[in-house]
């Protein structure tokens, strides 16, 4: 729990004369010799080119590609401008430096606020809703920084405008409707932000900001640090580093999307190391389908070659939030037929 004796803050580190407490040891996380991901880049500008249709199916060839993959990308020209992607971070890392008892104030229920909720992860977070809007709890909105919620509410503005481009550009990616996948959104999809913030770490072979785990969303836009890496995605059983590329946002495919595509899209596993030298911030936005509609895969996407492999889910953020904090089971394999 946030500012508890086992929060892995700065100063209760120093404190403990730069001892890690035990739960936080993993056996081995080896962070070296890990190779730089070359990961695909997409540019938002061409999936919606009206003008050149063979550039516009280039790029929708790539995301398919890339999504069939790794199961995430670059995304880059999405409309937010490098400031503003800067005054996000800014606020964010203003935010986790505020006093424990000023951050405490928003701290967390189940769900919504400030704390440290998994067990072992080496990171301090901050989760709102930020849609749908009357779902929005605004006491556990910081009122420090003072531009906080503007940018909050601006960044999800943009991410929605984002969320919609993808999500029809996925379907037809995949030959299917444009809103097969955004109807399952819906109006009443969920979005929520969670800010991450991982301090520096003086064992950082043995601790990890974030265990491995893939994401209970359709999408994830992932805002990294500017500069410090930590991000990495498992591909075939092997680990890759996520390349810190500032001006773009990191977007992975989520188990929902896994379950749409049939499979054909996955769901990206990925975990966060830490390091000893410097702090690193980052800033998810998980987007969720509406918990009221049922999601399963496409029936186009159900052949010969490829039968149904997931049974159909309704609200599967609860299922997920329930099963994942164990790090026992990955809660898709639950679904799995
Ligand atoms: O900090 C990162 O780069 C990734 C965060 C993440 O995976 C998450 O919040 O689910
Ligand atoms: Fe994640």
């Amino acid at each position: 729990m946030a500012g508890s004796a086992l929060s892995p803050t700065k100063g209760r580190c120093r404190r403990r004369g730069d001892e890690v407490p035990e739960k936080y040891l993993y056996k081995r996380c080896d962070s070296e010799d890990v190779p730089l991901m070359e990961t695909p880049v997409i540019d938002l500008g061409l999936l919606l080119s009206s003008s050149s249709p063979s550039i516009r199916q280039e790029e929708t060839d790539k995301l398919q590609s890339a999504l069939s993959t790794w199961g995430c990308f670059q995304l880059i020209n999405h409309g937010m401008t490098s400031s503003f992607l800067d005054e996000t971070r800014e606020v964010a890392t203003q935010f986790f430096g505020l006093p424990p008892a000023e951050k405490r104030r928003y701290s967390r229920t189940e769900f919504e606020g400030y704390g440290h909720d998994e067990k072992d992860n080496w990171n301090d977070r901050l989760q709102l809703t930020v849609y749908p809007q009357h779902r929005r709890q605004l006491q556990y909105w910081p009122e420090n920084p003072q531009k906080f919620s503007e940018i909050l509410d601006k960044f999800g503005e943009m991410s929605v405008k984002i969320v919609e481009v993808l999500l029809k550009a996925m379907a037809t990616s995949l030959g299917l409707e444009e809103n097969s996948f955004l109807s399952k959104y819906g109006e009443e999809g969920l979005m929520l932000a969670r800010f991450n913030y991982y301090p520096k770490c003086p064992t950082p072979h043995q601790v990890l900001g974030l265990r491995p785990h893939s994401d209970g969303t359709a999408i994830t836009i992932l805002l990294q640090d500017k500069e410090v890496e930590g991000l990495q995605v498992k591909k075939d059983d092997q680990w890759f580093r996520v390349p810190v590329i500032p001006h773009a946002l990191f977007i992975n495919v989520g188990d929902l999307m896994e379950i749409m595509s049939n499979g054909i899209f996955k769901s990206a596993v990925h975990k966060v190391t830490t390091n000893s030298a410097k702090d690193r911030m980052s800033v998810a936005v998980l987007c969720i389908c509406d918990p009221h509609k049922e999601v399963g895969p496409a029936t186009e996407l159900i052949t010969g070659g490829r039968p149904r492999r997931y049974k159909t889910v309704k609200d599967y953020g609860k299922l997920f939030f329930l099963l994942d904090p164990t790090g026992e089971i990955r809660p898709i394999d639950t679904v799995k037929i």
